[in-house]
């Protein structure tokens, strides 16, 4: 049975496909996301620079397979980032970067845009990729300044893409989106599908057992 690894230390993107019915080999990429960045300059589009980033993750842990899993698996990659006024925007990792962003864009929309790239791998060998990014327009709600408070003063903000969630205590303050919800948490099941399926796979075929 061909095995899903996740090229990821997402625990949202590990809870998504659990709930999706898949028990993915998780292997943490540990890519240096600002070099891989700095290495594509500052013109590169946004979509390509979350692929990128989502490939180099993937391609990243091919080398740290076990040799029963790199038998036959299929390895996904991805990477979150949000653009707003023009930019890509990661984790904000300190609470007054968090604050700044959310004072500036409450009120207002922006496009969460999620890479994905999926390797086929057969006796440790790629033998198959595809690869393609997800867009999903956010549109901020307004929170008070203490619920604001509250919500840095939870850390949650922090540590994820864009400052924050649609499925934690972020979810008080997304007032609606357009677009898939998954992609927004980290990885969007329907892409998947369609990637998985470029590479010769049905999703049911990695589904545990029900
Ligand atoms: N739960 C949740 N997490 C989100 C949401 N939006 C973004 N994230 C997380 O924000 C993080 C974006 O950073 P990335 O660099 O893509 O991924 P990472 O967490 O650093 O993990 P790697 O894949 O190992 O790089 C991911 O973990 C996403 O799952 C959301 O709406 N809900």
């Amino acid at each position: 049975m061909t095995t899903l690894v996740l090229a990821s230390a997402s625990p949202a993107r590990l809870t998504v496909l659990r709930k999706a019915g898949v028990e993915p080999f998780v292997v943490v990429s540990g890519v240096d996301e600002d070099a891989v960045q700095e290495a594509l300059g500052p013109s590169a589009a946004p979509s390509r620079v979350v692929t990128e980033l989502a490939r180099a993750k993937a391609t990243a842990v091919l080398t740290e397979l076990p040799a029963d899993v790199a038998a036959d698996a299929v390895i996904i990659g991805c990477d979150s980032m949000l653009l707003i006024d023009g930019t890509l925007q990661g984790k904000p990792h300190t609470a007054d970067i968090a604050r700044a962003r959310w004072r500036s864009m409450m009120g207002r929309s922006g496009t969460l845009l999620t890479g994905h790239c999926v390797l086929r791998v057969r006796d440790g060998a790629t033998v198959g990729e595809s690869s393609a990014d997800s867009a999903t327009v956010v549109h901020f709600g307004t929170p008070s300044g203490d619920d604001l408070e509250a919500y840095l003063e939870s850390g949650e903000p922090m540590q994820v893409a864009g400052a924050f969630t649609l499925d934690g205590l972020g979810g008080w303050f997304i007032d609606r989106i357009e677009g898939d919800p998954s992609s927004v948490i980290g990885i969007g099941l329907p892409l998947v599908r369609r990637l998985l399926g470029e590479v010769g796979i049905g999703v049911s075929e990695l589904w545990g057992p029900r």
